[in-house]
């Protein structure tokens, strides 16, 4: 799915329309002190579950974060990759369908969009259920995510969906037996934290008993 040919590094523009960075000042004790800090956009997230298959609908894609991540955790900083020595493959996450804001829509409904465009599924605004609200990156960002869960079936089945524009994403029917040893042993799929817990909430109030 990657198809990744060449990999490098450059300065950050500062018209980044998606990574803002900062230095916080503020005294606390009399003392004053700063916090370097990146702002970023908040998101929506959401945990799909498709009850035709009694299969969790999630994504692949492609992160450069991660693979960045990966590699500096290994190598320390770079400036070229060796492609043979890191396979992109490295950087692909699995997770679950997701979203930034950024339009001036409700964040149910920007969730509803990243379900169609993500996973193809087009369903009414009502059917999506706030599940909780956190702040991710609390030592980089503080971002917002809002978490929800939708049930889906087959008769939802709008396109293949994959994301739009340049998105390279690929949609994953995750069975249920799976997704628990990903909770229940360590996910070796770079599932964030956001996807791990929205599969332990799946499983602690929604997942039939049976399956
Ligand atoms: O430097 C960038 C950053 C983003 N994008 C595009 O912006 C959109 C969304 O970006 P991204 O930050 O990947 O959003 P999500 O996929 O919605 O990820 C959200 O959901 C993830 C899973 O919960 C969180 O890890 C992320 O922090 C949170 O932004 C996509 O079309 C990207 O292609 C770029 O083109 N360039």
């Amino acid at each position: 799915m990657e198809n990744i040919s060449k990999v490098w590094l450059g300065p950050l523009p500062a018209d980044s329309p998606y990574v803002k960075p900062f230095r916080m000042y503020y005294v606390q004790n009399g003392k004053e002190k700063n916090w370097d800090l990146l702002k970023v956009h908040d998101s929506v997230a959401i945990i799909l579950y498709n009850t035709s298959s009694k299969k969790l609908v999630l994504v692949r894609q492609f992160r450069p974060a991660v693979y960045h991540g990966i590699i500096t955790s290994e190598q320390g900083n770079f400036d070229n990759v060796d492609l043979k020595a890191f396979p992109p493959s490295l950087g692909v996450t699995l997770e679950l369908c997701a979203g930034i804001v950024d339009k001036s829509k409700s964040w149910q409904e920007i969730a509803r969009e990243e379900v169609l465009e993500e996973c193809g599924y087009d369903v009414a605004l009502e059917r999506i259920e706030e599940v909780m609200v956190y702040r991710s990156g609390v030592g980089s960002s503080g971002a917002k995510q809002a978490m929800y869960y939708c049930e889906v079936t087959e008769a939802d089945r709008a396109t293949v969906g994959g994301g739009v524009e340049d998105e390279i994403i690929d949609v994953v029917e995750l069975p249920l037996d799976e997704a628990r040893r990903m909770i229940q042993k360590g996910a070796h799929n770079n599932s964030p934290p956001s996807c791990l817990m929205g599969l332990m909430w799946f499983f602690a109030n929604k997942a039939p008993a049976n399956v």
